[in-house]
């Protein structure tokens, strides 16, 4: 692993600062140069949670999101937006327990950037898998 750290988007639900947006989730982003994905680290705490111990799948999805979007601006300037989101909730996760996200740029094709994601658990297990059409603003 090669891992650059991104410098986040200040006002982010998602990678933002506590400054900027005091009910940002504060994740940091990396970028692993290597295996050419983003890479976001984190151990959910009990106010993200859905029902009791178990992870909302919306704010899951705010992570999905985040890690592609990077993908896509690891290498380019631009600015894309989700244009269609689609996700996969294949095993629960809990909150105090450690996961990790990575985010994939799988081609562009014109205004669009195609993207994957996945959220697994220590032992390795998909816990949720996400993909993308994002879309260059003009
Ligand atoms: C990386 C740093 C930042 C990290 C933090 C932020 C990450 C969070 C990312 C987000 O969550 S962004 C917020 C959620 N997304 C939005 O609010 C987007 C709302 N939608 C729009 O603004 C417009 O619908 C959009 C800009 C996506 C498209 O409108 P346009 O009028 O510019 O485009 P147009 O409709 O002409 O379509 C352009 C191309 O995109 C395609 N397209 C548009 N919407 C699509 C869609 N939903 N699914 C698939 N393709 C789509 C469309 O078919 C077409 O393809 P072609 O060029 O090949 O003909």
């Amino acid at each position: 692993m090669s891992l650059v750290k991104l410098q986040g988007t200040p006002s982010c639900f998602v990678c933002g600062n506590e400054n900027d947006n005091p009910r940002s989730l504060g994740l940091n982003i990396f970028w692993d140069n290597e295996s050419r994905y983003t890479f976001i680290s984190f151990i959910p705490d009990e106010s993200w949670c859905g029902y009791e111990g178990m992870v909302h799948g919306g704010l899951l999805a705010a992570i999905i999101d985040d890690a592609m979007a990077w993908s896509i601006k690891a290498s380019d300037d631009d600015i894309y937006v989700t244009g269609k989101l689609t996700i996969s909730f294949r095993k629960e996760v809990r909150c105090g327990k450690k996961y990790v996200a990575h985010g994939f740029l799988e081609r562009k094709e014109g205004r669009r950037a195609y993207t994957s994601a996945v959220i697994k658990d220590e032992e390795g297990n998909t816990c949720v898998e996400g993909g993308a059409i994002f879309i260059r603003v003009k």
